[in-house]
């Protein structure tokens, strides 16, 4: 059968194991081919593959619910439900979303993105279905990264005690989070992966070879503690464990499924995978490059190329800030489980001392950042845009609130592109104003990044640097060198018919609209976002023309909204426009987004033609 021919989980159903197995060798084919050319989440998806057949062949969807944690594991699933002939658009406008996604299909029935929150939407599908009375059941597929968030341990301890429902979870362990998994859970796992081997061996499944032994003693002895000292903190919390099973193996995830399904009580089912099966490559990488990618060629695994013209991502450009800064002051860097995607890894491997990966775990890394921080360390905390939503109260209440100096890095800011809606960094400008102390910054190049973290290093308030997905331009060989500034604004362009202001990117675009429609406007920089500079703003409203505001950001008590209250209060007339994203923006390209967004330049001349 071909995938395309799939139009139902249906269609699986009365398959055989051994056509079953055919159809997940035939899945990581397509995975690996269509992913090479769109790009998307690769190796997590190719270790899912018998997990997500084995659920549709053993459950019901959609009257049994099958919940995905993050949703970046869930392409397999998409195939299942009839979505495989729209591969080719995955990411893209219009197309397939790399999450699940309530427009998508009937089968897709929890969206998240933010990882952690599977287990908490088990319990209350469980408790919705419990209450009205529905039929079937839900399961959560949850990774090993995921399961360390906080969220999921709430939820497992209340779940875990509520004897009239029964939910199931599968603990999908590839022993990895984006980089390699951490923490003393982490370990836990480890150590109950051993008793897999307890098990093989007592099958007489696992071929011991003499040079071995040492090693498979030791192995054991951990896992026969594992098993009999310490307990199972699954059992412990009010589960049934059954594990440690291979995950990839379609026949055990089947029996074990419905052993699964048999029971009376909650299920934690602890399945062992492989992250980046099948795809040697991938499969080999353990330093999370594989885990979402750009399109790529099959044969190499290395990325098509780019021309990249002395560019470098934001990223790149404030952690390199970061490592030279080191020479100015000894800084201590809280990772909540980004270190690729923020490009701290060579900061780690240069000051392995000054960088501890938490994990999946937004809401500690701000309170330990705060403790730190009042304990007399300069700290670093680089969070996406996004996933600083996680974190509102600790960074409110143990850091904002008590005017506690931790420098936080917000990457992502501003339109994401092809992760869309769940991962858009539009909130955090909001977000920071909505706090007392915080200082809100944003740079437009390489030069003013390096310039504001010196700044926010030497000033006493919480300090955000705000970042976007975006390149600029920038010489490691020969990096900028840190400059002292004040707390102000600059001109990005000098005028006087209008004052137009921005920060970041929406600077470029202010700047090609003038150029296009011929206003000689002022350009303002307000690379301080928060506290906004009142003199050069006071000088700029008694031009008495008029004002627009530019913000990639979702326009609720964000800069435009302070430029109001400044103008009233000091009783300016002037007419203030402004521009802001007011909705849910979705996947494409950056430059879709902002059409989505109604702030594309078109969009963008023809209100300041109007102004
Ligand atoms: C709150 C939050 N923080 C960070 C992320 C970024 N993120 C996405 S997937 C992932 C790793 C998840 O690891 P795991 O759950 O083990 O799944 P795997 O990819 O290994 O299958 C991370 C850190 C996120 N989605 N949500
Ligand atoms: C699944 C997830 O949340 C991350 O993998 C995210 O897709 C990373 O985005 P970047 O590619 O921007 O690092
Ligand atoms: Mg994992």
């Amino acid at each position: 059968m071909k995938l395309t021919d799939i139009k139902s989980p249906k269609d699986i159903q009365s398959m055989s194991i051994k056509e079953l197995e055919t159809l997940s060798a035939e899945i990581r084919h397509f995975l690996v081919d269509s992913i090479s050319k769109t790009g998307g989440h690769l190796a997590s998806n190719l270790g899912a593959v018998e997990l997500s057949i084995a659920l549709h062949y053993v459950f019901d969807s959609p009257n049994d619910q099958f919940i995905f944690d993050v949703g970046h594991q869930s392409y397999t699933h998409k195939i299942l439900t009839g979505r495989a002939d729209q591969f080719d658009t995955l990411r893209q406008h219009n197309g397939l979303s790399g999450y699940i996604n309530y427009k998508e299909s009937i089968h897709d029935v929890w969206e998240s993105g933010h990882a952690g929150t599977a287990v908490s939407a088990l319990h209350g599908i469980l408790k919705a279905k419990q209450l009205k009375g529905e039929s079937g059941t839900a399961i959560a597929l949850v990774g090993d990264g995921s399961i360390t968030s906080g969220m999921s341990f709430e939820a497992l301890n209340l779940l875990g005690s509520d004897h009239t429902l029964k939910g199931i979870v599968i603990l999908n362990d590839n022993n990895m989070s984006i980089s390699k998994n951490v923490g003393a859970l982490s370990k836990v796992l480890t150590a109950l992966r051993g008793n897999r081997f307890f098990m093989k061996l007592r099958n007489g499944i696992a071929k011991i070879m003499p040079n071995l032994i040492a090693r498979i003693y030791r192995r054991l002895k951990r896992a026969v503690k594992a098993l009999f000292q310490s307990g199972n903190i699954f059992e412990e919390l009010g589960y049934a464990y059954i594990g440690p099973i291979d995950g990839n193996d379609l026949k055990t995830v089947i029996k074990t499924l419905n052993q699964a399904k048999k029971m009376k009580k909650s299920v934690v089912i602890h399945a062992v995978t492989e992250k980046g099966k099948g795809y040697e490559i991938a499969a080999a990488d353990d330093n999370g490059k594989f885990h979402g990618v750009s399109s790529f060629d099959k044969n190499t695994g290395a990325p098509v190329k780019t021309n990249h013209n002395g560019m470098k991502s934001f990223s790149e450009v404030i952690s390199e800030a970061m490592i030279h800064y080191q020479k100015i002051e000894k800084t201590f860097v809280i990772m909540p489980a980004m270190l690729v995607g923020t490009k701290f890894e060579k900061f780690y491997q240069q000051f392995p001392d000054r960088l501890i990966d938490v994990g999946i775990a937004e809401e500690h890394a701000a309170t330990m950042a705060g403790a730190m921080a009042r304990n007399g360390v300069s700290v670093f905390l680089p969070l996406y845009a996004t996933f600083t939503q996680r974190a509102y109260d600790q960074i409110m209440n143990d850091i904002a609130r008590p005017d506690t100096k931790v420098i936080f890095g917000i990457d992502r800011a501003g339109f994401v592109g092809d992760d869309g809606s769940t991962h858009q960094g539009l909130f955090d400008v909001s977000i920071f104003h909505s706090m007392p102390n915080v200082v809100i910054t944003m740079p437009y190049d390489a030069q003013e990044a390096f310039n504001l973290i010196r700044y926010g290093y030497s000033q006493t308030h919480p300090f955000v640097i705000r970042y976007p997905r975006l390149e600029t331009h920038f010489d490691p060989a020969n990096p900028p060198k840190f400059e002292l500034i004040t707390p102000t604004w600059t001109v990005f362009s000098e005028g006087d018919e209008q004052v137009w202001i921005s920060y970041g990117p929406g600077l470029d675009l202010l700047l090609k609209a003038k150029q296009a429609i011929g206003i000689n406007a002022r350009i303002l920089n307000a690379r301080f976002i928060r506290p906004i500079d009142e003199v050069m703003l006071k000088e700029s409203l008694e031009l008495n023309t008029k004002v627009f505001v530019y913000e990639e950001a979702f326009g609720s008590g964000t800069l435009y909204h302070h430029i109001l209250e400044f103008a009233m209060k000091h009783q300016f007339v002037n007419k203030i426009g402004s521009m802001s994203v007011k909705d849910v923006i979705h996947h494409g390209t950056r430059e879709h987004n902002q059409k989505d967004a109604g702030i594309d330049l078109d969009h963008l001349i023809e209100t300041l033609k109007t102004l």
